[in-house]
């Protein structure tokens, strides 16, 4: 089987990391066609040329379709890999300024930053999978748009068969830290996670290779030896001290690192500059590289290297489309409905958990025993506030996006949450549904 596929957000910086691992895992999932859909037509366009010359420098005659158009996008896909940003790097960095000019977090997916971004992207995905049902309605869709809660919701909401499957890859990223700097082989793992997206915790982790779960030992080499960072950019270095200090604190299990946005927004306070933030990092990084790259591709048709490669965010992606294909039950941290996934929290609450990943889609592993309060408690704070979000995007309720930013365990009072609410209310405009 041969298949086509479909990049919405072709113009996203992490085409190509995607496409490389493609072109890399062509036995086990080759393909027909590449097709980028994107609204913006300058990026789409700088991406085709990036791919088209990636394409042909490792020796692949496949062809590839840039457009702008819902119909040529998706008529015939079989997936659809999808990384938009409603709203672009400018919007980002509307969501990180604005709070944090309030003295509050101002993030990408966390905090009220977050549910501005949330309340943009549920408008562009929820259209999104509208094309998409129209034209591919068998198509799998794999989902990295953020904020993933929000929008698994969304959809879940307004699409209830749409063939989605939400991931993150932070996980990885965490897991391959903690194995780089420990010197583990994390192929052997079998890792037992719990809680919401960029709102969770790993429990054990049991190492096949010796038999035995090697949490104990990973968080006492995590307090006294700390991770090895050196290789990262600053921004990640220091999420990664921050996520040290969580579990210096709290020693019973690996913390996700986004939870340092609601359990030290103290520390992450001290390191954000409100004139220059993680949006400011990326405009001068991995944007401008696209256009760099592109001005070298067509300055000097005879260049053999470009900066890009596989990478795992590429490979999570790849590797759960080969699961569906070869209904390989291969095991991936999903968010889905709870539906008593996590005995003791709500039912109707988005998690993340493990999953199998199978040709019928995704099947969780529920938990054999409840969470603890504490992870509990914070979670179900972290719900609520989400939940409010969406029913104020479906119900256009300005009260209840008023109790969403009020309920954010970033939000020191009510008074900062209206003022802020207001003020994504003006910088937003036609993003946002109109809250009466
Ligand atoms: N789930 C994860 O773990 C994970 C990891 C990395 C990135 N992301 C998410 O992936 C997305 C892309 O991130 P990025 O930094 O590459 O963003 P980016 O802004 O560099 O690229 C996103 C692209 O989406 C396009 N776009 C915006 N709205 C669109 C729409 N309605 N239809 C089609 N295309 C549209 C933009 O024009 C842009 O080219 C974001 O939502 C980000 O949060 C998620
Ligand atoms: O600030 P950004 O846009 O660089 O990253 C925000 C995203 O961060 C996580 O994904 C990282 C991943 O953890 C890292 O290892 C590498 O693969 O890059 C990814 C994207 O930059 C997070 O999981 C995403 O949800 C965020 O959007
Ligand atoms: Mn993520």
């Amino acid at each position: 089987m041969s298949n086509v596929i479909t990049i919405a957000g072709g113009g996203s910086g992490h085409t190509p990391g995607i496409v490389l691992t493609l072109l890399k895992n062509q036995e086990d999932f080759p393909i027909q066609e590449i097709r980028l859909y994107d609204i913006d037509e300058e990026r789409n366009h700088d991406m085709e040329i990036i791919i088209d010359f990636l394409l042909k420098k490792h020796g692949f005659d496949i062809p590839l379709l840039a457009t702008l158009k819902p119909e040529e996008a998706f008529t015939g896909v079989d997936f659809v890999f999808s990384q938009i940003r409603v709203g672009g790097i400018e919007m980002r960095e509307l969501d990180e300024k604005i709070p944090l000019n309030h003295g509050i977090v101002g993030q990408e997916t966390c905090g009220l930053g977050g549910f501005s971004y949330g309340m943009r992207s549920m408008k562009g995905f929820l259209g999104l999978i509208s094309d998409i049902q129209e034209y591919a309605p068998d198509a799998w869709i794999l989902n990295y748009t953020n904020p993933e809660t929000i929008i698994a919701e969304s959809v879940r909401r307004s699409f209830p068969d749409a063939k989605i499957i939400n991931a993150c890859d932070m996980t990885i990223s965490i897991e391959e830290l903690i194995a780089d700097s420990f010197d583990y082989d994390r192929q052997y793992w079998i890792s037992e996670y719990y809680g919401l997206n960029h709102f969770g915790w790993y429990k054990n982790i049991y190492d096949r290779s010796v038999n035995r779960d090697i949490m104990p030992e990973i968080i006492e080499k995590i307090i006294h030896q700390g991770f090895k960072t050196d290789d990262l950019e600053k921004n990640w270095e220091t999420t990664y001290k921050i996520m040290e200090h969580m579990v210096k604190s709290f020693p019973t299990h690996v913390p996700n690192n986004y939870l340092q946005y609601y359990l030290h927004p103290n520390i992450v306070l001290e390191h954000s500059d409100p004139d220059y933030t993680r949006a400011n990092e990326i405009l001068d990084g991995r944007l401008k590289e696209i256009k760099e790259t592109v001005k070298q591709i067509q300055k000097a048709k005879d260049i053999t290297e470009v900066h890009y490669e596989s990478d795992s965010h590429g490979q999570y992606i790849v590797d759960m489309a080969i699961s569906i294909q070869n209904n390989s039950n291969k095991r991936f941290m999903l968010i889905v409905p709870n539906r008593g996934a996590i005995p003791n929290l709500r039912e109707d609450a988005v998690v993340e958990l493990p999953c199998y990943v199978n040709s019928k889609g995704v099947e969780p592993i529920s938990l054999r025993e409840n969470i603890p309060d504490f992870h509990k408690g914070l979670m179900e704070a972290q719900v609520a506030s989400e939940k409010l979000l969406v029913d104020a995007f479906f119900e256009n309720s300005y009260q209840k996006a008023f109790e969403s930013f009020s309920l954010n365990q970033t939000v020191p009072n009510a008074d900062v949450a209206k003022k802020v609410l207001d003020e994504f209310i003006e910088a937003n405009g036609d993003y946002w549904i109109e809250l009466n």
